[in-house]
């Protein structure tokens, strides 16, 4: 297994405080990686860190056989794309022209679209059946459908990384399950290394190839049938509230 992520021991926080530790996994290329976790237990501030957007308190992140702090930025952003939760400022763009600025690590300075350009936007559109919204302004458009535009964005981006924050938040259960596949497609065909935070545990487990559960403790990794095996999703929640069901890898309400 070629590592392409590797953790170790990893301390994350703001200042002083430590909003999560012990942190350990490693992250083949091309797979589709979930972590999990309650609100609040730290999976942005993760992503965050993963991400250099922010610093780790301790411990390292090592991504394609460097130190995430010896890359430069510009060598960063050839690398890897993020999609975050926090609206966006471009939303006056119509949607072709949000998803081409994925292509910009790749124009010119004055962001001219090759014909390769055009083709992959064109691909984005497709794959994301985002054809008949591709002249409207983002600001017309739902969340859910910016969800998509914004996904759509960073694959145009052709990183071989990419980082979401809760991709499916604003999605129903078709889009989630649609857009869960098809960043499984662009990991398993497309070789892209695909890490995403998210609350849809269930589908996480029947679509991802590993998940990171983030419960302040043991912080488990590993395939997800592995996970079960294991009772790791035993603890997630509130034993009061809900229990996990490990024949059918579903969660019940505890009556
Ligand atoms: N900029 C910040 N400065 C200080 N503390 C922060 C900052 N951002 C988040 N936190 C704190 O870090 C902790 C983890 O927040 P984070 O957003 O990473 O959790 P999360 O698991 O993604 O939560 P959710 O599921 O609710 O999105 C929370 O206690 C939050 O208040």
């Amino acid at each position: 297994m070629e590592k392409y992520i590797q953790v170790e021991d990893l301390n994350i926080g703001y200042g002083k405080t430590s909003i999560a530790n012990k942190i350990n996994f490693s992250i083949p290329k091309g797979s589709l990686t979930a972590i999990v976790g309650i609100n609040g237990i730290g999976k942005s501030t993760l992503l965050r860190t993963l991400s250099g957007m922010q610093p780790p308190l301790s411990g390292t992140i090592n991504l394609d056989g460097k130190q995430i702090a010896d890359y430069t930025s510009s060598s960063l952003a050839q690398k890897q794309a993020m999609v975050l939760t926090t609206p966006i400022a471009t939303k006056n763009l119509k949607v072709a022209e949000l998803i081409a600025m994925g292509r910009h690590p790749y124009t010119n300075w004055l962001g001219t679209l090759g014909s390769y350009d055009k083709e992959i936007i064109k691909q984005q559109l497709h794959i994301f059946s985002l054809e008949d919204l591709k002249d409207k302004y983002c600001f017309e458009l739902s969340d859910g459908q910016m969800q998509r535009v914004l996904i759509a964005r960073a694959m145009a981006q052709e990183t071989p990384l990419v980082y979401l924050d809760e991709p499916t938040t604003h999605l129903d259960l078709s889009h989630k399950v649609h857009i869960l596949k098809l960043l499984h497609r662009f990991a398993t065909k497309h070789q892209r290394t695909i890490v995403f935070t998210t609350h849809e545990v269930e589908l996480a487990i029947q679509l991802c190839d590993y998940m990171l559960l983030l419960d302040g403790k043991e912080n488990a990794f590993a395939a997800p049938c592995e996970l079960i095996e294991k009772g790791s999703f035993e603890t997630l929640f509130p034993k009061d509230l809900i229990q996990f069901d490990a024949r059918t890898g579903s969660f019940k309400i505890t009556k």
